[in-house]
């Protein structure tokens, strides 16, 4: 770490984002190792706010036997440090390295936290800011580059669209372990159920026409149809940059109709707008381009093959949480909460079998659960720019439609390892998405389908 930021460079460093867990904070000051840079700060729920002493442990007990075997991650010395070589080591490997950006950990000091926090306060999601305030017992922050922009820092005439993606869960779980009255998860996904408790739950005003099947699909049609549907319906799951702004999707990632950039449900407008704004990219007459963008990502996926890696990592979760459950309680040498609470006798045998995995075992399938769950959750960021050489060592797409050829990087964002603590969260979280679904949501499908009529 060879840099510090202390309260001098907090004037530097405006919003450019946040989800759950970080700030993201873009550079405008004129450092050449910062420019194209973004610095990822992490936050602590206002509710659990905690002083230096209490401070809990980077890994469990436990949580160092399941990462055991990456000696740099459960040796870090700060949750940074933990993010990129975990980032690094472990999904790198999976995800293919020329799509991953580890960053690098810096210091900053906490008075230049405290004045970001401060200079950001008025940007920030309302809702992001009652829960959420950075953590200012951090250290440090991981500095990374911009992946909304094509190259970092000198070429300042460079035109860049970038796209960011959310792909969420891209398969149907099979597993025997999903008890009978759950068969539903077999069919339907499991962001659409979810979407139905979100809808219910009053946090968006429309179940999103997004189907992360299409996307992750390997299909040129299907992800091409996956794209259309993430314009109508964005959410935290589709954003675009030009130049690094913002031109269409939330910051806050929440429900459009509520937090405005644009009204997802006023697709003319919004079409109008975007038209107008990637013409910079795009050639072609007016009402055209939009469609010839939408091919764009669309090729960039299909061609690139990143998302199929990508379904992959996410298949390694082959127990289901239904299955994985039991295991987590193996590694804690805790009597399992779910088999305690089994009426029939059927069910308590099925789920015996895997209480009687050997510890090893049991690591592995935990960890691959954990690994799968990081795929699920993660961002993938597409980057485009006007062909400028024909000899470029870049990747590049030729669309026939616009007869122009366009440079592209893909990067994944948000490789953050999942703690195993969240293992019992996933449970209830599951049979709450799918006890709703069962019980209400085939109503509240019809429903929302007569209101968008
Ligand atoms: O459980 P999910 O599928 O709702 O995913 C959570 C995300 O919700 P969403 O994609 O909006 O449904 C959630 O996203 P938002 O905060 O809703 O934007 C987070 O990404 C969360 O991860 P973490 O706790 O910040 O590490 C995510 O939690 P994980 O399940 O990935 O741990
Ligand atoms: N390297 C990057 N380049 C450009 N923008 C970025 C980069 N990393 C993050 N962002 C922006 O900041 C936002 C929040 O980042 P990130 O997803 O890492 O936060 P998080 O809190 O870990 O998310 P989650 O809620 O999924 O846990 C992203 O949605 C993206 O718009
Ligand atoms: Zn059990």
């Amino acid at each position: 770490m060879a840099i510090t930021l202390t309260s001098d460079d907090a004037k530097d460093w405006i919003y450019k984002g946040e989800g759950g867990a970080n700030l993201v904070l873009g550079y405008c000051g004129s450092s050449p190792f910062l420019v194209g840079k973004v610095l990822r700060v992490h936050k602590v729920l206002r509710s659990e706010v905690q002083s230096v002493i209490e401070r809990k442990r980077l890994f469990s007990e436990c949580e160092q036997l399941v990462w055991g075997d990456i000696p740099q991650l459960v040796k870090s010395t700060s949750k940074e440090i933990a993010e990129q070589v975990f980032a690094v080591q472990v999904m790198s490997p999976l995800l293919d390295s020329k799509h991953i950006d580890g960053g690098v950990p810096i210091f900053v000091t906490k008075e230049f936290l405290e004045s970001v926090e401060k200079n950001v306060h008025t940007q920030r999601p309302p809702w992001r800011l009652h829960a959420t305030e950075v953590d200012l017992l951090s250290h440090s922050a991981l500095l990374m580059s911009d992946h909304s922009v094509f190259s970092s820092g000198s070429l300042k005439d460079d035109v860049c669209v970038a796209v960011e993606i959310k792909p969420k869960c891209g398969f149907l779980p099979s597993s025997k372990f999903i008890a009978k009255q759950n068969a539903v998860k077999k069919s339907v996904t499991r962001f659409r159920m979810h979407q139905l408790l979100k809808f219910h739950q009053g946090e968006i005003s429309q179940p999103s026409e997004y189907n992360p099947l299409d996307l992750l699909s390997g299909s040129r049609e299907q992800i091409n149809q996956a794209i259309a549907a993430l314009f109508s319906t964005p959410y935290n799951n589709f954003r675009i940059f030009l130049n690094g702004s913002l031109i269409f999707g939330n910051l806050d990632g929440s429900d459009s109709s509520k937090n405005t950039v644009y009204s997802a449900n006023q697709s003319g407008e919004i079409g109008a707008s975007i038209e107008d704004q990637i013409k910079v990219l795009i050639q072609g007459e007016f009402g055209f381009r939009l469609a010839t963008f939408i091919e764009l990502v669309s090729e960039a996926i299909f061609r690139s093959g990143v998302l199929d890696r990508l379904l992959a990592v996410q298949k390694l979760d082959v127990f289901d949480i239904e299955g994985t459950i039991h295991v987590y309680y193996n590694l804690i040498s805790e009597p399992c909460m779910v088999c305690k609470n089994l009426g029939d006798s059927e069910s308590v045998q099925k789920y015996y079998w895997l209480h009687t995995l050997s510890f090893e075992e049991s690591l592995k399938i935990v960890r691959d659960f954990l690994i799968a769950a990081t795929a699920k959750d993660c961002s993938l960021m597409i980057s485009f720019r006007p062909q400028q050489k024909s000899d470029s060592s870049q990747d590049f797409i030729h669309l026939e439609s616009s007869k122009q050829t366009f440079d592209y990087k893909a990067y994944f964002i948000d490789l953050d390892m999942k703690p195993l603590d969240k293992m019992v969260h996933y449970y209830k979280l599951d049979q709450s998405i799918v006890s709703f679904y069962t019980q209400c949501g085939i109503q509240v499908n019809n429903d929302a389908v007569a209101e968008s009529l």
